[in-house]
């Protein structure tokens, strides 16, 4: 297939990038590289492009003529949200709006959309199924909401236009061939921060909050490999090209970490026992949050390869001592 891939240059997306590739699909990757790196797409042709140029935007689908379109390009910092909201609404609403126009005009029929756990807030159970309400509590995850609406608004208007939104809980991990990972200067993700920690870039690792309502009083999250998830995209796109069908799916494992849990494997695999305080609870945290993902299963036949904290945490250290280097100019 022709897929265009939006944000394809950044931590997730690339990491799709790779696996389509791999599957032998036609890639064009249309990224403004704010936050990611021409060196990370390791298939397909690089457009450096901006969401908000939607003559750009016009020119790129004329010219390649994708068949699916897979839309990562976001911001994504849940605490920079909560300052910032209207850069949040602009990029993730407003200049998702701009791509959405621009299928319309070229006939693009297929969608795949990177939606997330943060659209359901504090969750009334737990796991959380797709069924459950939507009550994000900061503006990153309402502007998801709000695309969540546009999409089914659109999709119940036109025939022929349907997608997949898929809501990713907590992704984590790096190629395990070392290629790609994430790769922040500055890391405000835990695993990646408890890890640039444990390399001496960060004096101490911060715990936003003991007194959580979780048995050890930590935030719990359903941690993902980004392979793992990578594999869902691929299947969701299957299934959407043959079965036409609309869907909504979460994606995680069904269990997760505590905060200390995820200090404790990070100092396991390290080898080094990096200093940690514990502080004041972090704004817009959710206490807990565990994916249902038995649609996604049951629907695309998808299967976790790599649900292990541990084999998480390793790939993503090989992959910061690598990008450290690569940041001093050493690779
Ligand atoms: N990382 C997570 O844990 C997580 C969890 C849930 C959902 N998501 C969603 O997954 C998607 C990808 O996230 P990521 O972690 O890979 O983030 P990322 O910042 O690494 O990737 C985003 C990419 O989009 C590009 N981009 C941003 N704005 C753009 C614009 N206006 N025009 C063109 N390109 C633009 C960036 O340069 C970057 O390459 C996002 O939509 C995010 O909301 C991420
Ligand atoms: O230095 C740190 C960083 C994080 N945390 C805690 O660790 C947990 C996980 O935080 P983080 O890794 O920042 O992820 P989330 O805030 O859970 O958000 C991620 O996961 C969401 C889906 O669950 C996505 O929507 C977001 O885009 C993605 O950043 C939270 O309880 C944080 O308070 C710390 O204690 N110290």
């Amino acid at each position: 297939m022709r897929i265009l891939v939006t944000g394809g240059a950044g931590y997730i997306g690339s990491h799709v990038v790779k696996a389509l590739g791999e599957q032998g699909h036609d890639l064009l990757i249309y990224d403004n590289l704010s936050t990611g790196h021409d060196w990370a797409v390791l298939y397909g042709r690089l457009e450096v492009g901006e969401l908000a140029d939607t003559r750009r935007l016009d020119e790129v689908l004329q010219a390649f003529r994708p068949e699916a379109v897979l839309h990562f390009a976001a911001s994504i910092q849940v605490e920079e949200s909560v300052r910032e909201p209207l850069r949040y609404y602009r990029n993730n609403v407003a200049n998702s709006l701009n791509l959405l126009d621009a299928m319309e005009r070229h006939d693009v029929r297929n969608l795949i959309y990177s939606s997330t756990a943060a659209v359901y807030g504090i969750p009334e159970r737990m796991p959380v199924d797709e069924s459950l309400p939507l009550n994000p509590i900061n503006p990153y995850g309402a502007s998801k909401v709000m695309m969540e609406t546009v999409l089914r608004d659109i999709a119940d208007a036109r025939e022929n236009f349907r997608y997949i939104a898929l809501r990713y809980f907590n992704v984590a991990g790096a190629d395990a061939g070392n290629r790609i990972g994430q790769a922040y200067a500055d890391a405000t993700h835990l695993i990646t921060r408890a890890l640039k920690t444990a390399n001496g870039q960060y004096p101490k690792l911060s715990v936003f909050g003991t007194d959580y309502p979780t048995p050890d009083g930590t935030c719990i999250r359903d941690y993902i490999h980004v392979d793992d998830l990578a594999d869902a995209h691929i299947r969701a796109l299957n299934y959407l090209v043959e079965t036409g069908k609309t869907e909504i799916m979460n994606c995680g494992y069904g269990h997760g970490f505590s905060v200390r849990e995820v200090v404790d494997v990070a100092k396991k695999v390290t080898r080094i026992d990096f200093p940690v305080e514990e502080t004041e609870r972090r704004a817009g945290d959710p206490p807990e949050l565990i994916a249902d993902s038995s649609k996604l299963r049951r629907l695309t036949g998808w299967l976790p390869r790599h649900d292990d904290l541990e084999f998480i945490i390793r790939t993503a250290w090989d992959w910061e001592l690598k990008y450290r280097s690569l940041l001093k100019g050493k690779v």
